[in-house]
């Protein structure tokens, strides 16, 4: 049977069959909202992303607040380290006194429902940028730097983190986390592992926002982050981190990515995320500020497309936007 008793346009033809038929919707409980922590008093403009903002502690409240009431589930942090804390061997990401800690007991404090996921990576306190501990040569050592994100991993725990994140893509990391985390008691601590992360052009901004860009100069991270021409890969790394006791996995970046949002998804069948990056918040924010897309409507379908591809939330710059389009209903 064809044409004209097949017409695919009748269920397109009205709001109510429409709306039957949507396979994919997205709404607040898909969201989780990057922040950045930083020492000041007060908030600092990062420019290269407009609308976001480094916060103090007293400002990451009050981001809190507003997100928990918008029942956006979960914020990322991420700590902005004063130059001068700074080191070759990043002591000061396991200080159990240090600004993503202290972060982490207010949040948990105030909002101790509103989940609490930390970013486990060397690169916000190392004097070079990278998110392990480098050799002579400059090469970032594996064990050695697993070793390091095992104490940070712990001293997050310790802080109250529901949620530690490795984003560093060392091998072996998420069982030697899981491991020390069970061995400490933190049993109920989940591990969302970044296990599909590539070496992207894509996450410049956020290097302006946490600083990281200037100690890293013109080096980049393709010895351990992956290869943007890899997708068997991807699933390789996916079912590694898997084994090693990850809760849940994440591709990054996410819209040039989201073919290996699907492939995990198919394969795995585990809650997947995708982080919408840094620089795929700045280029969609150049548009709208130039008048050529508009913003809730583009904004919300490129989170859309990420629940189409498969993903079960998404880390987004827009989180709080979106939340309170979706409550207007837009
Ligand atoms: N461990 C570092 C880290 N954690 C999150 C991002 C990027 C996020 C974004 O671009 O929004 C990065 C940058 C990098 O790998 O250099
Ligand atoms: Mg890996």
């Amino acid at each position: 049977m064809t044409y004209p008793y097949l017409r695919p346009r009748r269920m397109r033809r009205d709001d109510f069959s429409r709306r039957l038929m949507r396979e994919s919707v997205l709404t607040a409980d898909d969201l989780i909202y990057p922040v950045f922590v930083h020492e000041p008093a007060g908030r600092a403009a990062v420019p290269s992303m407009p609308g976001v903002e480094r916060l103090s502690i007293d400002e990451l409240l009050r981001v809190a607040e507003a997100a928990s009431e918008l029942r956006i589930p979960a914020l990322a942090l991420f700590p902005v380290t004063a130059p001068d804390a700074k080191s070759l061997d990043a002591v000061a990401a396991w200080d159990d006194d240090g600004l993503c800690q202290r972060a982490i007991g207010a949040l948990k404090q105030r909002f101790p429902h509103l989940g609490v996921i930390t970013d486990v990576a060397l690169d916000p306190y190392t004097s070079h940028g990278q998110d392990g501990i480098v050799d002579d040569t400059g090469y970032v050592m594996n064990d050695v730097t697993v070793e390091a994100l095992v104490q940070q991993a712990l001293s997050h725990a310790r802080a109250g983190a529901d949620v530690v994140a490795p984003s560093d893509m060392m091998d072996g990391r998420i069982g030697a986390i899981r491991a020390a985390l069970e061995q400490d008691g933190f049993i109920h601590t989940r591990i969302l592992a970044y296990a599909a992360k590539y070496a992207s052009s894509f996450y410049g901004p956020f290097r302006d926002a946490v600083g990281s860009a200037s100690a890293l100069g013109k080096a980049d991270k393709r010895t351990y982050q992956m290869d943007p021409g890899n997708s068997d890969e991807a699933l390789r790394e996916v079912a590694l981190d898997l084994e090693e006791g990850a809760d849940m996995v994440m591709v990054k970046p996410g819209m040039p990515y989201l073919d290996i949002v699907r492939r995990v998804k198919d394969e795995f069948g585990v809650p997947t995320y995708a982080y919408q990056v840094s620089g795929e918040y700045a280029m969609l924010k150049a548009a709208f500020a130039n008048g050529w897309l508009d913003e809730r409507k583009c904004a919300l379908e490129a989170l859309l497309g990420f629940k189409r591809a498969g993903a079960d939330g998404v880390l987004t710059y827009f989180a709080l936007d979106a939340a309170r389009w979706l409550r207007e209903g837009a």
